[in-house]
């Protein structure tokens, strides 16, 4: 499997090395050259497989280059060993058609530990056999930070410089990362929202000579590790719910457009997707562009889901480089203009292209609060603020009424314990996996929301790669 830009000009990568590059040389995001397409009986041989059988046949086929069966097997086993419940991934009914995928079992309470469990291990292993040091930079709206710090702190040869958009993440998304003390792990608290994180993130790889010294990669969904490993809860929610014989719908709380993504991909290998839901809250830019075809940013406004207050969503252009008939340069001089400009208008046949598949719904505060209240009075779960975004999208969305609906949920209540409680009144305790966490010392620096400020203080605290690359 050879993965290729979205700006057609990087140089087509194998697993390792798109595993280990991030975002491409050209600024673009890797994706398959071509989608591995399962047939409906190898879709039906899922049912009844447990989730790490189901991640191995799922992934098997994007990592083959680089790792056999029972080393994706071993890699699979330790990650997942780590969560919580049994089936990793449990489905939860809620009433006769409507199911939420709990996503949050892992250590740190959110669906970003089901890819970055693995993808920690994976740098392990391919860092192990290279004289080189891997410099991450990430930026975080609360959950990645804390689901990347945990599969990275102590490793060797990896040092992580997590950016947050300070005071806009929960208590205790911040605790999660800020009081992890180990040596390679630095927490920096930006003064700007989470696209000023990302934004940097993008521009320390477009310099290349500061990212070739450093050794940049990421944690981000740009690094495609992330969607693939994304994209088996797909597969293992469908098969529990009658696929390859029944379609299913998801709907997804949407911010940097990588979970539903991974549902796109999911598609396109031939599992039967009958919609994709993007739930947005107020920040709704991905919800005007694909009913609209308005992609245009505003001010990001702080709400209750602050993980997905975003306005640039990364992995919306892998999105357009479909839309841009897989053509790197069309796409490339489409988002010089939309940096340029904040805004790209999607043309009819695109947005028409889109909707075969997604449907978007803008979900406000108050619909938001009464999903919270309808899934504790109605269903008895407690679930939490971007996961009732979903809820909320899933249960308005026009569908037929023979397709079941899994609403992904994303976090666990416990991490946005205080919105939670406005809206249901039951403050959930914390689980025993990050009890002692208003205990413990936190970390961290703050610092500008610039280039140079997160460059200066990388150079001051980090490793250079030490050995160039072989070219
Ligand atoms: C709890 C939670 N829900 C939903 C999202 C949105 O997911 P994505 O950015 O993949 O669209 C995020 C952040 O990414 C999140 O942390
Ligand atoms: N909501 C995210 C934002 C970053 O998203 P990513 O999936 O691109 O890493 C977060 O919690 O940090």
């Amino acid at each position: 499997m050879r993965y290729v830009s979205t700006r057609g000009a990087a140089a087509a990568l194998g697993f390792e090395d798109v595993t280990l590059a991030g975002l491409a040389s050209d600024g673009g995001l890797y994706l398959p050259e071509s989608w591995p397409v399962f047939t409906s009986d190898q879709i039906a041989a899922l049912k009844g497989l447990s989730y790490v059988d189901t991640a191995v046949a799922v992934m098997k086929p994007f990592v083959a280059d680089a790792i056999d069966e029972a080393g994706l097997r071993a890699l699979c086993a330790a990650a997942y060993g780590r969560f919580a419940h049994a089936a990793v991934t449990p489905l939860v009914q809620l009433d006769q058609r409507h199911f939420l995928l709990e996503l949050f079992h892992g250590p740190t309470l959110a669906f970003k530990d089901v890819a970055l469990q693995l993808l920690g291990l994976l740098f392990e292993r391919f860092l192990s056999s290279r004289d080189t040091h891997l410099t991450i930079i990430g930026a975080t709206s609360g959950d990645t930070g804390s689901a990347a710090i945990d599969a990275l702190a102590g490793r060797a040869k990896v040092d992580v410089f997590m950016l947050h958009p300070a005071g806009r993440v929960s208590d205790v998304q911040r605790r999660q990362m800020t009081t992890v003390l180990a040596p390679n792990i630095h927490n920096i608290a930006i003064d700007g929202s989470f696209d000023d994180a990302q934004a940097i993130v993008k521009a320390a790889f477009a310099d290349t000579d500061f990212a070739g010294r450093y050794r940049l990669g990421a944690v981000n969904s740009i690094n495609w590790a992330r969607l693939m490993a994304q994209l088996v809860y797909y597969f293992y929610a469908a098969v529990r719910l009658g696929a390859p014989d029944r379609a299913v719908a998801f709907s997804v709380p949407t911010g940097n457009f990588g979970d539903v993504f991974a549902g796109y991909a999911a598609a396109k290998m031939g599992l039967p997707v009958a919609k994709l839901i993007v739930a947005t809250n107020v920040n709704d830019i991905l919800h005007r562009a694909l009913s609209a075809g308005d992609y245009s940013t505003g001010t990001v406004t702080p709400t209750a889901a602050p993980s997905m207050d975003i306005q640039v969503s990364s992995n919306f252009e892998r999105l357009l480089f479909d839309l841009h008939g897989r053509d790197g340069a069309a796409l490339s001089a489409a988002m010089a203009g939309f940096e340029a400009d904040r805004r790209m208008t999607l043309s009819e046949a695109q947005r028409a292209e889109a909707a075969g598949l997604f449907v978007s719904a803008r979900v406000d505060p108050d619909e938001m609060a009464l999903a919270m209240r309808w899934g504790f009075q109605e269903t008895g779960q407690i679930i939490d603020p971007h996961s009732a975004i979903g809820l909320s999208a899933a249960r308005a969305a026009d569908l037929p009424a023979d397709v079941p609906v899994v609403t992904l949920a994303t976090a666990h209540p416990a991490k946005f314990r205080d919105a939670v409680e406005r809206a249901t009144g039951q403050r959930p305790g914390l689980p025993a996996r990050i009890s002692g966490l208003f205990e413990r010392e936190e970390r961290y620096a703050t610092l500008p929301a610039t280039l140079g400020a997160i460059q200066e203080h990388i150079v001051a605290h980090g490793t250079p790669a030490r050995v160039a690359e072989p070219a």
